[in-house]
């Protein structure tokens, strides 16, 4: 996972950093967006159409083992599974091709981004910082969102509370091309969908479940059950956006299923892991390649630069 050479796209990554820092403290060692998470590990198994789209390795082995990790939203580590800033929740899957060679998929429970890059990210939460309560209105963040219809979308979309976290619905947002071996190529959003399908809680139910209810659950429920999710690919119509997350695609679009991920295990040293691995939004593996999305390549050097960072740290703070 490089970091990109362009460095005006680097010191944007940095200020996007910061500006975490500012709105969520610094918790060294723990990640500044997505900070409270478990990992488990797994297998995904391809299902039989997936090397028709895409001649990436994992579709075409029976079985390939995963590492995910399951987040909350924000950089608060010891935020409630009950606060609503938890949600939407994160996914992050990595598929272990070989020793050091792996590819991964970075996903949340929201289909959508509420800014087309990462200058407009960074002014929505410069925005959301300087509106506290004694800010009158209109606030900067109510600025912002009256004047940017995607991230108002984002902002006012439903984000109801799981009953699990595996039984949460995840999406990948941006485009990536799929490749098959004949060199046809098609674009596609990732969905990972849980099999027993979706499942949530009433504001009421919410309100009352305990600070750490969410991973206590998924780690008790593996201990009974394998935890299986099925693998999506949205495929885009000729003439759909590719290079912009704030663009839905039609429900209508043909959803074809990739495969099958199966988690376990819980990983046993979960707070050593987590601060170690670094999750690579771009996938870096023949038969899939990055959209021209502007999120993809500050992504990649957000998560290298904010990574390595985490991995230099020596942690403070108890947690869980
Ligand atoms: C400009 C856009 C974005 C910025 C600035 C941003 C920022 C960040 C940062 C700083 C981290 C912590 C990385 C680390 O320390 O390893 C992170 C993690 C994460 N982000 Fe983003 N993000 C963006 C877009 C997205 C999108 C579009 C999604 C959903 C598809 C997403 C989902 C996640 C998830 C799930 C994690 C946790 C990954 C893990 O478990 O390691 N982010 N993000």
């Amino acid at each position: 996972m490089p970091l990109p050479q362009d460095e005006r796209l680097v010191a944007l990554a940095n200020d996007l950093l910061q500006q975490f820092d500012r709105l969520f403290g610094l918790h060294p060692g723990f990640r500044p967006a997505h900070a409270k998470g478990q990992m488990f590990t797994g297998v995904f198994r391809p299902a039989p159409g997936a090397r028709e789209l895409t001649s990436a390795p994992h579709m075409a082995r029976e079985s390939t083992p995963v590492t995910a990790r399951f987040s909350n939203s924000t950089g608060i580590p010891l935020l409630p599974d009950s606060s609503p800033d938890a949600n939407p929740r994160g996914l992050a899957v990595r598929f272990n091709l070989a020793e050091h060679v792996h590819t991964d998929i970075v996903s949340h429970s929201l289909d959508g981004f509420p800014t087309r890059d990462g200058k407009q990210f960074l002014e929505f939460l410069e925005a959301v910082a300087a509106s506290g309560p004694d800010v009158p209105s209109p606030k900067p963040v109510e600025t912002f969102l009256g004047s940017h219809p995607a991230a108002l979308a984002f902002v006012q979309a439903p984000k109801p509370f799981p009953s699990s976290l595996a039984r949460e619905t995840y999406f990948g947002v941006t485009a990536f091309a799929f490749t098959n071996s004949a060199g046809e190529t098609k674009f596609g959003r990732y969905r990972i969908v849980p099999e027993q399908g979706n499942d949530f809680l009433t504001d009421e139910q919410a309100a009352k479940i305990p600070a750490n209810y969410h991973f206590d659950e998924i780690v008790e429920r593996i201990g009974r059950e394998p935890i299986r999710f099925k693998l999506m690919l949205q495929l885009a119509a000729a003439g759909d956006t590719t290079d912009d997350a704030t663009v839905h695609w039609p429900e209508s679009r043909e959803v074809v299923e990739l495969g099958a991920i199966e988690l376990t295990e819980a990983v046993a040293d979960n707070l050593a892991q987590q601060k170690q691995i670094i999750f690579d939004p771009i996938p870096r593996v023949e038969g899939i390649a990055p959209s021209a999305d502007p999120l993809l390549e500050l992504r990649a050097a957000i998560y290298l630069l904010s990574g390595r960072r985490r991995r230099a740290a020596t942690m403070e703070e108890p947690v869980r």
